[in-house]
């Protein structure tokens, strides 16, 4: 689904954050807005756990051990930080920096504890969606479906669900993911609206003064 162009006039860039408990559908989701959309650039997080069948390091994840990890964030390398279900994950500075000092919008795929870390350091830049399973069967089904991770691992992250769940109302937005194609088409939604809000296009003093003008 091709996303509107908004981007007449230069503006702020976004950073777009997409929580959810996991097996929700956040990465899912956050795959169709990239493929959809040129100018949104994903935050490729750094983590300790082990790659998933198919992941790609530097794509999908850059798989670090916990030495390296922990070396970076000694060193400030990380916008947020956090441990998530025994695993360490964080968001490198650098490629965030870049990509929005380039015009491109950040979406990030993190969870809770990164998004109340994004909101100290980027309020008035910072999206926030969280995304809802239509019911707790839905979301196991989704983990098992997914046939990714192995049964200890899904019960585990099943344990944490409702305490994820909990931190919802933290959120600009809250999306029930019951069907993707509409999830998509809503997700796609807050972006645009979100672009076009008066406070993010810099250029647009300049533009009305040349309407008045007539030039
Ligand atoms: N609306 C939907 N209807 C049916 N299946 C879905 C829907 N959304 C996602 N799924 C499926 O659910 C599974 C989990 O999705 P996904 O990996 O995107 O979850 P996630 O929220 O990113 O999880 P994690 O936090 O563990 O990374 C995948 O197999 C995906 O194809
Ligand atoms: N705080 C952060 N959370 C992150 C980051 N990258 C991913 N995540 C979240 O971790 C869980 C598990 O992800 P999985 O790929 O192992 O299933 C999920 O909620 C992600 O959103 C990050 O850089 N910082």
């Amino acid at each position: 689904m091709k996303s509107p162009a908004v981007n007449r006039i230069p503006r702020r860039g976004l950073m777009f954050v997409v929580s959810s408990p996991s097996g929700a559908g956040k990465t899912t989701l956050c795959n169709r807005l990239l493929q959809a959309d040129p100018d949104l650039s994903l935050s490729v997080s750094a983590t300790t756990r082990k790659p998933r069948p198919g992941e790609r390091d530097g794509v999908d994840y850059h798989f670090i051990d916990q030495d390296e990890f922990l070396r970076m964030r000694e060193t400030g390398a990380f916008l947020e930080s956090a441990k998530v279900f025994d695993n360490y994950y964080g968001t490198p500075k650098a490629q965030v920096e870049e990509a929005l000092s380039s015009g491109k919008d950040v979406l990030f795929d993190i969870d809770w504890q990164g998004a109340q870390q994004l909101g100290e350091i980027a309020r008035d830049d910072l999206v926030k969606v969280f995304i809802l399973p239509p019911s707790r069967d839905e979301l196991e089904r989704r983990l098992h479906t997914r046939a990714q991770d192995s049964a200890e691992v899904v019960a585990a992250r099943m344990a944490k669900a409702d305490s994820e769940i909990s931190h919802w109302a933290e959120y600009d937005y809250v999306v029930l993911n019951y069907e993707l194609d509409e999830s998509e088409a809503l997700l796609q939604s807050i972006l645009v609206a979100e672009r076009l809000k008066r406070t993010r296009q810099i250029g647009l003093g300049a533009k009305v003064k040349a309407i008045i003008e007539g030039s």
